[in-house]
């Protein structure tokens, strides 16, 4: 078990960032996913983590240990941690035992505390009947399981897993999360997760990092991230979020008057007099004829017993198409009156100072440079500013 501290940490290619000025800090034993767009820095912070990336400049403290930093770099063999890839990198002519054993035998363990160590990681693994097997001889989703179970094998105090999921189908999917989370808490171990896949992160994690273009745009508890973005940026990326622009009257105790139209609401949200953005998900929307919101109807289409509605939502600054559940029908191109019953409003610019929130502590609008610590494990879930 080991925690994870980043600051400043930065990473160039052709003077171009792929990891820009990254801080945080989690907590020993948590499951920390990393998600984003394609090409936002995912991966090189996790080569960065590994090892197989040098930074540029800032620092990599595992379980307290400084790894990369001024005048220090210690190489990935060195750094106490498991890997797990997309690619499974089993070697086919050893059996899945021999597979476990194989970064034993490199350490020179007793051969006798090889196969013990061996067994406890494939029994962890729910596969200590098939030592003998070969890899071609499992499923895509016993052979993932294979390969955690040769870095659990190892003992490390950190497991990083890039995309260990997208090669299995959407049902095998689904049951090794369930696997990942079990393993992680009857481990011990930090897992750190690169996935594309926001419902993977949102499941199975305990904390989430949404990256933009480099930078760290928030890390949260997974309910944090969904009910109070920090950036307009978290709110669209996360569940299919759509932002409108709104009037800010004024702000108290973590809610804001906004101005939609000729109509005046009070929603959660953390933003002063001026221009802000409501954020809004699906499930913030409901169909009300009195409603201040509205929708025209693109497509709709049955499942899971209810309509399932694809529309076109009056006012949002970004594309706009949302999804709405309906107990009927609608017509294509009806103009749907929707009202609140959710959303969170933030600032249409950063702010220098961040308001107050009813805890007490400083949300950050924007998280900047000098924004040194995610006080995750101290009370504080947000991405904070606060000291
Ligand atoms: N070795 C490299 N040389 C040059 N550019 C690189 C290299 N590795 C990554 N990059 C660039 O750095 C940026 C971040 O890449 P990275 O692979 O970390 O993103 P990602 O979020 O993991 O993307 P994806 O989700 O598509 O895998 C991209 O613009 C990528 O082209």
């Amino acid at each position: 078990m080991a925690s994870l501290d980043l600051s400043q940490l930065s990473r160039s290619f052709g003077g171009t960032p792929a990891v820009d000025r990254v801080s945080f800090s989690v907590p020993s034993g948590a499951f920390l996913a990393l998600l984003g767009p394609s090409g936002c820095g995912k991966t090189t912070l996790l080569r960065l983590v590994a090892g197989l990336e040098r930074p540029d400049g800032g620092t990599i403290r595992i379980g307290g240990r400084m790894m990369a930093g001024p005048g220090v770099f210690v190489p990935p063999e060195a750094r106490g941690l498991g890997m797990v890839f997309q690619s499974y990198a089993l070697w086919p002519h050893m059996t899945v035992a021999g597979n476990v054993r194989f970064g034993l035998r490199v350490q020179r363990l007793p051969r006798a505390e090889q196969e013990a160590r061996a067994a406890e990681a494939l029994r962890m693994v729910g596969l200590e009947r098939m030592g003998a097997r070969l890899p071609h001889q499992l499923s895509g989703g016993q052979r993932q399981r294979v390969a955690l179970a040769r870095s659990l094998a190892l003992r490390p105090s950190l497991i990083l897993l890039d995309e260990p999921l997208a090669n299995l189908d959407a049902h095998l999917r689904e049951q090794m999360l369930a696997e990942f989370r079990r393993i992680h808490a009857a481990s011990g171990t930090s897992f750190v997760l690169v996935t594309h896949d926001q419902d993977e992160a949102l499941a199975v994690a305990s904390h989430v990092g949404v990256m933009n273009a480099g930078r760290l745009e928030q890390l949260a508890a997974p309910q944090v991230l969904w009910q109070r973005p920090a950036t307009p940026m978290v709110a669209r990326f996360v569940g299919g979020g759509r932002t409108v622009p709104v009037k800010v009257l004024g702000a108290k105790d973590g809610a804001c008057a906004i101005r939609i139209r000729d109509r005046v609401l009070t929603v959660p949200g953390l933003a002063p007099a001026g221009a802000g953005w409501l954020c809004l998900r699906p499930h913030d929307l409901l169909p009300d004829p009195a409603g201040a919101l509205g929708a025209h109807v693109l497509d709709s289409r049955f499942r899971g017993g209810a309509h399932v509605v694809t529309g076109l939502l009056d006012g949002a600054e970004d594309g706009g198409e949302i999804e709405l559940v309906l107990h009927r029908a609608p017509r294509r191109g009806e103009f749907l009156r929707l009202g609140l019953r959710g959303g969170w409003v933030l600032p249409r610019e950063a702010l220098a100072t961040p308001l107050p929130r009813p805890d007490g502590h400083a949300i950050c609008t924007k998280p900047s440079p000098d924004c040194q610590r995610t006080a995750l494990g101290s009370g504080c879930i947000d991405f904070c500013c606060a000291a």
